[in-house]
């Protein structure tokens, strides 16, 4: 296995002392409860109302502000004690927040997280063992009865839209400024095949950008519907076209665009499908290339992450896919990724690392 280096430091020798690795596997054993009051501290106001005062808080007060039970405000606070999130002043009984505390009601990134495993994953992982042993997003079921998540998308519960689309859009949106300036300054880029292109996010950034491209946004019937919805009205959204397609069915082919197309973008597309399914989609997406076509493949892989705290989201992004998303597809390294370009018979020019919160751009071409 190849790992960035202050990955290999983490991942190749112990980490903890004896007792650091106990309070970690109890970290573990009770993680449910962990997230979930944790959660909790940050919805009832708590952990906001310690960031604000200044000389923190008496459990009557945090009761009076909050209208919960002391019971209820007991209950949390001890359990936030021991998890870490605030601290106590032994003399005035005063809480205040710790820095964990801090980082977890401040960090955007913690914070989408925190939502998308509530509202998206959280019944559902329940289901995890049934998920591998069958091969099926298993914990899915608690939506819909649909295949793969993306064709339930447009109809799951709004809350879990929100927190879907939150997540979502919080990894790639911080990548689009950068990968802007790769496709139309580093590349001559004219036209464009936005592949899952989702809600239009990418598409209308493009055609602002530059005044002159064409974007078609290829993805699930019932994904152009919502996309059109989307950037109707907005600047340049004339220059934005729907091909609705289900890329997992093998008979359906990219679009052919006379002239041939500059650049296919896939954004956090190929971790919804399994390696076999990436080169069938590669191997097609093949047939509307040409020698001047560059396709961008832009992922969050793994091994790539300069900090551990990255990597451990990733990995554990993987599990969603597992139990909701599709049931066999996850967040892959770089080994994997490059073993699907090869065997569709691209070769890669090029690899761009470190925009926004880790991501890299893969770009392939046509072997000569
Ligand atoms: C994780 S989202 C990525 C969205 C966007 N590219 C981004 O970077 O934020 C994956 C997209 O792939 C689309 N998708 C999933 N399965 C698909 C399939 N079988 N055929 C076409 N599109 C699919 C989904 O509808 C969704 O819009």
């Amino acid at each position: 296995m190849k790992l960035f280096p202050d990955l290999e430091k983490l991942y190749t020798r112990e980490r903890f002392t004896a007792r650091e690795a106990q309070d970690r596997a109890e970290f573990i054993a009770w993680g449910p409860i962990v997230f979930q009051v944790s959660r909790l501290m940050i919805k009832f106001g708590i952990l906001e109302m310690l960031r604000e005062s200044d000389e923190g808080m008496t459990r009557e007060e945090i009761c009076q502000a909050t209208g919960l039970s002391d019971y209820a405000v007991k209950c949390m606070t001890e359990a936030s004690l021991c998890i870490g999130t605030i601290l106590v002043d032994t003399e005035t009984d005063r809480f205040t927040l710790s820095k964990t505390g801090w980082f977890l009601l401040n960090d955007h990134a913690t914070r989408v997280n925190v939502d998308f495993n509530h509202d998206v994953n959280y019944e559902g992982w329940f289901r995890l063992e049934e998920s591998f042993k069958e091969n099926r997003p298993v914990g899915l079921e608690h939506f819909g009865n649909w295949p793969t998540v993306y064709e339930g998308l447009s109809e799951l519960p709004s809350q879990v839209q929100k927190s879907w689309f939150g997540f979502d859009h919080f990894y790639s949106d911080s990548s689009f400024p950068e990968a802007l300036e790769i496709i139309f300054k580093k590349h001559n880029t004219r036209s464009l095949y936005d592949v899952g292109g989702n809600t239009g996010k990418w598409a209308l950034q493009c055609v602002n950008y530059d005044k002159d491209v064409e974007v078609t946004i290829l993805d699930l019937p019932q994904q152009i519907q919502m996309m059109e919805e989307n950037v109707k009205g907005k600047n340049g959204c004339e220059r934005i076209k729907g091909f609705g397609i289900d890329l997992l069915d093998k008979n359906r082919n990219f679009p052919q665009r006379v002239g041939g197309i500059d650049a296919i973008w896939m954004s956090q597309f190929l971790d919804c499908f399994s390696m076999d399914e990436i080169v069938s989609i590669l191997t097609r997406a093949k047939t509307a290339m040409t020698d001047s076509t560059r396709l961008y493949i832009m992922e969050t892989l793994w091994d790539r992450q300069r900090f551990g705290t990255a990597a451990f989201c990733l990995t554990m992004t993987s599990l969603y896919f597992t139990a909701i998303a599709n049931g066999n597809s996850k967040m892959y390294n770089t080994e994997d990724m490059e073993k699907c370009i090869h065997d569709a018979g691209l070769t890669i020019e090029q690899i761009y690392d470190g925009l926004g919160q880790g991501h890299s751009i893969i770009v392939c071409k046509l072997i000569n």
